[in-house]
């Protein structure tokens, strides 16, 4: 057996393994109020559901508020055309549209039901999928074969009054129209000269065709094949759609198409454009093969044939994917969301151009991460966003949305820039909560020097920095290494022009900054040549003295190495009569909402002066976030009930904090499960000062704080923001090695705000 006979066997059942278990199929469906008590029970069922349904009756509109039907979407097909597997029937496309529906879920949060019908008369299809206008938000026509599909499309847009989308037609056209726009672009040919040879003349092709010919390619310049060969003005078997794009021409084969041309567009079956058909194409020809699964050339073949195509297929195993799942969850998103009562050109166009835009921006730092190892730079083999891309949702759902009200299809007006954030949160759980954060950082731009600047990581988030303008990045890092990861990361940001870059092993200031450093360690030790060799050596001596020297505001470290490393090399250089670590805060962003937690790192067995200033100090920095503090003393003894070590230090903490007045709220000592739990505390402490649940837990040593943080972060999905390195007046923050490129720019932010708001 070949190599690839094994692949396509070990696909197959990984492929049947994966439907098959747990649970048969790919979703299932979950309440989403509670259904604990008899209580529950008469509200969501008799006798309280009859409220809403008199609701509704009363104003149908309010279908919207007491139903799911505002975020509810059909995928409906009768398998007469399933991706290129040809007409295996409704059954037998479950397994798709099912898909389809996991994908609106996990890609845009859309609800969905998969609905497959035994029904081959277009008309009777039609008729069917109106009368169930009540239930949804909007209609996904699917894998409905041509020209069946166009009468399906046209009568459903005619009498229903929710938008109405034939995936395989329209979301096909824009996906495909945003790469032929990117690949014009990386191939420079024109548009308006460009000669086209489009293999199927189906729902795919011919709406591509026409988003084509809406994008400037002239007609006379597309010559279109079906299974019969070219579809030319002499035949009398057209559909009226075929024929709108017969060609008077005594072409015929797919060779006499190919001749010349400069864009193969294959929506049709599998394996039958051949390398010797590509030779015949112009030069550095693009060749689209979008048939699903097996396009119509793999791409391999196809860049043997000729080695400067720019190639696309439907599959995500190989580059430019051009697939409708780039576009369906994310025009459904922006069309719902403002009540749309269709999905018209000027939605369409806003999410081709969205499309393209994407894949010419700098790639983001989470895709960058999704697809480690894969060069993200606008080019060959980067034509279009990858699915996973999280840019996709905000920036096309927005796009969508405000095509809809600016044409006038949308029945709600929304505040855009609300609407923007409410899209941005949904893909970045930490956006919402460092909202006031990055607010307070773009008021004051600061100069932020990174320790580690050559972890791409780093070099991502100075990306995202430079392009939010949020603060300017000083990286220390070896020139050449830079730009080639820069180069290979598809990263626009260049030294000198966009950020300043320190080259540890020659740098003009070498010498000021080791005597400088000699001059604070000369008498714990340090001699000159010592000083010399940690400035040559050491990135975050250096990153200190930069800020010491003032050259910088704020320095960030510690994406590898142990974390108390970098704080003995910040505490020599930074530490003053007025600054001193006080103690590490995680912010762990869960489902639930946001919980802090200290010290992470900084006193391991804290005495009660240092955990009394770790209070007053996360009290402070809580506050950054819009949050109101409020703070339990963590321990293993409850309210004075143990005689331990940790239970003796809190009580000493809460006697100091006492000592003056306080203006937030605080509490203990006490067991975690009563600090977040109020009425678990009622019962033990009544009367207590912590009003319901803590929102700070601070622990008696970084072991249990450290421990509890990991544990949020590994078993409840919890996403850390910090750790925040207190006392420090934001010159310094020390990361962990798991640090995320989202979580340094979050910690860059935290860094950008002025030392005297927060020390
Ligand atoms: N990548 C993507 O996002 C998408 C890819 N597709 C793929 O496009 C293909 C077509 O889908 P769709 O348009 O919905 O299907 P349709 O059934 O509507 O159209 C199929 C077209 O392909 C033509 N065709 C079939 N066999 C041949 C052949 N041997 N030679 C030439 N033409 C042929 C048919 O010709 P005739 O008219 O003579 O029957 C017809 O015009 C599928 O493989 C599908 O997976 C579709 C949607 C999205
Ligand atoms: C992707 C898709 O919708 C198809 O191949 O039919
Ligand atoms: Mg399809």
């Amino acid at each position: 057996m070949t190599s690839s006979g094994r692949d396509d066997d070990k696909l197959r059942e990984r492929a049947l393994y994966y439907h098959e278990y747990p649970k048969p199929g790919k979703l299932e469906i979950r309440p989403t109020k509670p259904m604990a008590t008899g209580r529950d029970l008469s509200l969501a069922y008799s006798p309280g559901v009859a409220e809403a349904c008199l609701e509704i009756d009363r104003n149908p509109a309010e279908a919207a508020r007491y139903t799911a039907k505002g975020n509810l979407v059909a995928v409906i097909t009768n398998g007469s055309a399933v991706l290129g597997l040809g007409n295996i029937g409704a059954q037998a496309s479950k397994p798709v549209m099912e898909g389809k529906a996991v994908l609106f879920k996990k890609f845009a949060g859309i609800d969905c039901f998969d609905i497959e019908v035994n029904e081959d008369d277009p008309e009777a299809l039609a008729d069917l999928v109106c009368r169930l206008e009540p239930t949804f938000g909007a209609i996904n026509l699917e894998d409905i074969k041509a020209p069946d599909c166009f009468v399906v499309e046209r009568i459903c847009r005619e009498r229903m009054n929710i938008p109405v989308f034939h995936d395989d037609q329209h979301g096909t056209a824009i996906v495909a129209a945003a790469a032929a726009y990117n690949a014009l672009i990386v191939a420079g040919k024109s548009v308006e000269t460009i000669r086209v040879a489009a293999l199927g003349a189906g729902a795919a092709g011919i709406a591509c065709l026409k988003m084509l010919m809406v994008m400037g390619v002239k007609h006379e310049n597309i010559l279109m094949l079906d299974s019969k060969g070219v579809v030319h003005t002499g035949r009398n078997d057209l559909s009226p759609e075929k024929a709108e794009f017969a060609q008077d021409t005594d072409k015929r084969s797919i060779e006499d198409a190919l001749s010349g041309a400069d864009l193969f567009l294959g929506v049709s079956g599998p394996g039958l454009l051949t390398g010797e058909m590509v030779k015949l194409m112009a030069k550095d020809p693009i060749i689209f093969a979008l048939a699903n699964p097996t396009p119509e050339i793999m791409p391999d073949v196809a860049r043997e044939a000729s080695p400067g195509a720019l190639i696309a297929t439907g599959r995500s195993d190989y580059p430019n994917q051009v697939n409708n799942v780039l576009c369906f969850p994310f025009i459904f998103r922006g069309a719902l969301d403002v009540g749309a009562t269709e999905i018209n050109d000027e939605m369409k166009m806003a999410c081709v151009e969205a499309i393209a835009g994407l894949a010419r921006a700098t790639a983001s730092a989470e895709v960058g991460q999704a697809y480690r190892g894969e060069t993200l730079k606008f080019g060959l083999d980067y034509l279009i966003p990858k699915p996973f891309d999280p840019r996709l949702l905000p920036t096309i759902a927005l796009a969508v949305a405000k095509a809809a009200m600016d044409s006038g299809v949308a029945t709600r007006h929304i505040d855009l820039d609300a609407y923007g954030a409410q899209l941005q949160a949904q893909v970045f759980r930490s956006s919402m909560i460092m909202r006031p954060v990055f607010d307070a950082a773009r008021a004051s731009t600061r100069r932020i020097v990174f320790a580690e600047g050559e972890d791409e990581r780093v070099m991502r988030a100075a990306q995202a920095m430079v392009e939010e303008a949020v603060d300017t990045p000083i990286l220390i890092g070896r020139p050449e290494v830079v730009e080639m990861r820069l180069d290979r990361m598809g990263l626009k940001i260049r030294p000198g022009a966009d950020f300043e870059l320190v080259n540890p092993e020659s740098d003009a200031r070498f010498r000021d900054y080791w005597s400088r450093y000699h001059q604070i360690m000369r008498r714990k030790g340090v001699t000159p040549d010592l000083a010399k060799a940690i400035i040559r050596t050491n990135t975050t001596a250096i990153a200190a003295m930069a800020v010491e020297r003032g050259e910088a505001d704020s320095m960030i470290c510690g994406t590898f190495g142990e974390y108390r490393w970098h704080l003995n090399y910040v505490t020599q250089v930074l530490e003053n009569t007025e600054l001193h670590p006080i103690g590490a805060l995680s912010l762990i962003l869960l489902d639930r909402g946001p919980i802090f937690v200290a010290d992470t790192h900084i006193h391991i067995e804290p005495e009660a002066e240092q955990i009394a200033e770790t209070v007053i100090a996360a009290a402070r920095h809580v506050r950054r976030f819009g949050v109101t503090p409020k703070i339990a003393l963590c321990s293993g003894s409850q309210f004075g009930n143990l005689d331990s070590r940790s239970g003796r230090v809190m009580r000493g903490a809460l006697e100091i904090l006492d000592t003056r007045s306080r203006d937030f709220e605080y509490e203990g000592e006490m067991h975690t499960d009563a600090a977040l739990d109020p009425d678990l505390r009622e019962r033990l402490f009544p009367d207590g000062r912590l009003s319901g649940k803590a929102n700070v837990l601070v622990y008696a040593n970084t072991d249990a704080a450290g421990a509890t943080r990991n544990v949020l972060k590994s078993l409840a999905d919890g996403l850390e923001v910090g750790p925040i390195l207190m006392g420090m007046g934001n010159r310094a923050h020390i990361v962990t090695p798991s640090i995320t490129v989202r979580g340094l720019l979050n910690i860059s932010a935290l860094a950008g705000t002025t030392v005297s708001t927060y020390g």
